[in-house]
């Protein structure tokens, strides 16, 4: 069922539209307070706008405003399912009795409940769980639990509110992975911080922005080709953003010309991104500036060990150097350093 929503939440700054294509997963991204929660509180029923409409397979969830009617159609009514951060579970039921609640409350009988619950609890693989209560399960196991509840109703569309995100590291892949499975040609929007999520759950990316959309497509066009910072920041890559020149190179405002390989064609005067992964940039010490296809000289911000390498960051670029290469430059925040890239590193591509 393909699910659409045009609608517009002005107490929240929230003026959105979303496509998501019968049988789709779509990663929702964006920084705090974008509107991501307030997107799906919008296809589930929460939250009523202030304009807009939202069809579900043609279906009218809502429509306000528009046309003199208004259709606000209860949580219940929608064929959307929710699942959150946290399981939620009933505490006095049974995960059983948890799973069968939902077919029960949209008229099935009580064997077919049952007989639903069970065949969920199997698919999540819970079935020796059925007898127990919320409170005898770990993290992990509540959340298949969830998991099965959520999807026992059949919904239309389904909702993933960080589903992993409550979740211990060390169980997170394994709910990752029923995940994966689950959201086959299923019609899914997942709320995510995680950018391995976005790989490995969803078609197509929609990254948020103070309420609005500012980047949406497949995965790897997103992330591997960045038009935003916080898309950028999320695949790791410096971006820098400037004006094409005649040879297909990026000159940034301050005037620097930048060398990179071309994805797409970069039209002279239009707007133009830069990618280059912190890994593949080197910095050096300000007397030894050598010759290199790209050389952006910058004052160190900040210093941060990740593990086996150190990032350095200087306004708009960062790199990833061995924590010995960091002390013999003796590298700390006010020293003013080069730091270089080949154009073979980098990726120019149109913004
Ligand atoms: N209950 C509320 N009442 C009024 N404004 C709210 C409410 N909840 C959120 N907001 C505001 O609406 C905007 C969108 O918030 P929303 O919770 O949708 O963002 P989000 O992308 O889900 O953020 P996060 O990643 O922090 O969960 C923000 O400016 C936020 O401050």
């Amino acid at each position: 069922m393909t699910f659409e929503v045009d609608a517009e939440v002005l107490s929240r700054g929230f003026d959105a539209r979303i496509t998501v294509a019968e049988g789709e997963t779509v990663a929702l991204l964006g920084p705090n307070g974008a509107g991501k929660s307030t997107l799906l509180g919008l296809a589930a029923g929460l939250i009523a706008p202030d304009r807009g409409r939202a069809t579900l397979g043609g279906r009218v969830l809502l429509d306000v405003g528009s046309s003199g009617r208004q259709v606000v159609l209860p949580a219940w009514r929608r064929g959307v399912s929710l699942l959150a951060q946290e399981a939620l579970l009933f505490p006095h039921l049974t995960v059983r009795e948890n799973v069968a609640f939902g077919p029960r409350s949209t008229g099935a009988s009580r064997a077919e409940a049952r007989r639903s619950a069970d065949a969920w609890l199997e698919r999540v693989d819970a079935t020796d769980l059925a007898r127990r209560r919320p409170a005898e399960l770990s993290g992990g196991q509540a959340q298949r639990v969830a998991v099965a509840r959520a999807l026992a109703t059949e919904p239309e569309l389904l909702l993933l509110d960080e589903p992993l995100a409550a979740l211990d590291v060390s169980v997170a892949p394994a709910i990752r992975r029923l995940l994966r499975e689950v959201l086959q040609h299923r019609t899914a929007i997942v709320v995510t911080h995680d950018v391995l999520d976005a790989y490995t759950l969803a078609d197509r990316i929609v990254v948020l922005e103070a309420g609005r959309v500012v980047d949406a497509g497949p995965a790897r066009a997103v992330l591997d080709r960045p038009t935003t910072p916080f898309a950028a920041g999320l695949a790791g890559l410096n971006l820098l953003v400037g004006t094409a020149d005649a040879d297909g190179a990026v000159v940034l405002d301050d005037g620097q010309r930048l060398s990179a390989r071309s994805a797409g064609a970069l039209e002279p005067g239009a707007a133009a991104a830069l990618a280059v992964r912190p890994s593949a940039v080197r910095v050096l010490a300000l007397a030894d500036p050598g010759h290199h296809d790209n050389t952006i000289t910058a004052t160190v911000s900040d210093v941060e060990p990740r593990g086996d390498v150190v990032r350095i960051r200087a306004g708009r670029i960062a790199a990833d150097v061995t924590p010995a290469e960091a002390a013999d430059l003796d590298l700390q925040p006010a020293t003013a350093v080069h730091f270089v890239f080949s154009a073979e590193d980098a990726l120019a591509y149109p913004v």
